[in-house]
């Protein structure tokens, strides 16, 4: 008989399976609010004019850098294994470091009553993470929320998680994408750095180098000295071997390009700004589209929220119509990935988003 016949079909992933489904779908008008992939104005995948003057390349991008994060703290962190993740995160943080053996746990994050932050309790829950824990922080452009702590937010959480003696976790996925400006959505990981914290630090330039299926990404550990950088380094070495042996090089060579050629790097920083203008300009369209068709809903936090992603406050049964009716393909979430909405499909984007919750 076979080895494998007790092993199950999974399920379709919460999010890459939405555009399975859209792909699916035959309808002229439907409409991909999925993963959070960046779109142009016509739907087209963008590639940016300061990567075409490079050749194309490869890399493991953040889902691998996260990995490599968390299997190093599973077989070296000195304390508890547990790591704790805001409330709601991005889905695949919980399987990833399940599957390195960590221990998930959560901290609130998101008050679902005001579509923002919920200060008060993030604040209260961090209190309470025993201490030398694992905590993981989004940087920027939070996923799936679209909300992230205010410059004086992030000071009172450097403070408190140097009291409680935590281990920051920075999961960067998105720098450039929150604010179109690549050095203030680095604010809170300079910030910790600056105030002592020897953090972990997972970066992907798939966003914001337009570099998806080429996989480019980084994890770096902050270390107390040379030798501890050297040590560490040896170690996490030795966890990427059987791994994957060695990263890609020729997408590392693209990235290494761009960020070391001073006119290549002017030109990322205008088109990394040029992409996150276009998401803020289709979230004004969209809220002030809802309020033409005369909805009466506080949308307020569709132009509040910042980044990739719309954390609409849509609950299943208006998400399930927004698919069925419209054709229009979101995670049950509710949560809509703004690279989606364009100036030609906001306004049925609109009518749609009224008719489900009037
Ligand atoms: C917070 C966060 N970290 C890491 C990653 C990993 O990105 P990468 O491996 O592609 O570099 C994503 C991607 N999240 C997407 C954009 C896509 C996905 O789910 O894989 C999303 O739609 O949430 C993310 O949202």
């Amino acid at each position: 008989s076979s080895w494998w016949s007790h092993v199950e079909m999974g399920p379709p992933d919460a999010i890459l399976g939405i555009t399975e489904a859209y792909k699916r779908d035959q309808n002229p008008k439907k409409i991909n609010l999925g993963a959070g992939a960046y779109r142009d104005d016509n739907g087209k995948p963008y590639v940016l004019p300061s990567v075409r003057k490079n050749a194309t390349v490869q890399g493991i991008s953040g889902t691998g850098s996260l990995f490599v994060g968390a299997q190093f703290l599973s077989h070296h962190f000195p304390s508890s294994k547990d790591i704790y993740l805001p409330t709601p995160t991005w889905g695949n943080h919980i399987p990833l470091f399940k599957l390195a053996g960590l221990t998930t746990k959560s901290y609130r994050y998101y008050d679902p009553k005001t579509c923002g932050l919920d200060f008060k309790g993030l604040v209260e829950d961090v209190s309470n993470i025993p201490e030398r824990s694992i905590i993981l922080l989004h940087a920027c452009a939070h996923n799936p929320t679209g909300v992230d702590p205010k410059p004086e937010q992030w000071e009172e959480l450097s403070t408190l998680i140097k009291k409680k003696n935590l281990f920051p976790f920075f999961d960067m996925a998105y720098q450039g994408f929150a604010s179109g400006d690549l050095t203030r959505d680095a604010h809170a990981v300079r910030l910790f750095i600056k105030d002592g914290h020897n953090i972990a630090l997972s970066q992907s330039f798939a966003k914001n180098m337009g570099l998806y299926g080429e996989r480019i990404g980084a994890f770096t550990l902050v270390a107390s000295n040379k030798d501890e950088a050297a040590r560490t380094l040896s170690q996490l070495k030795i966890l990427i071997r059987p791994m994957y042996s060695n990263p890609p090089i020729y997408g590392a060579r693209i990235v290494n390009e761009i960020l070391s050629d001073p006119e290549l790097r002017k030109e990322w920083l205008r088109d990394v700004k040029g992409m996150a203008d276009r998401i803020i300009s289709v979230r004004t369209k969209l809220h002030d589209n809802l309020k033409k068709n005369g909805s009466t809903r506080n949308w307020s936090h569709i132009t509040d929220q910042i980044g990739m992603f719309c954390y609409t406050g849509l609950k299943p049964n208006e998400v399930e119509r927004l698919t069925k009716d419209f054709h229009i393909y979101l995670t049950k979430d509710g949560r809509i990935s703004m690279a989606g909405v364009t100036s030609k499909n906001v306004e049925y984007l609109a009518h749609a988003m009224h008719e489900v919750t009037k």
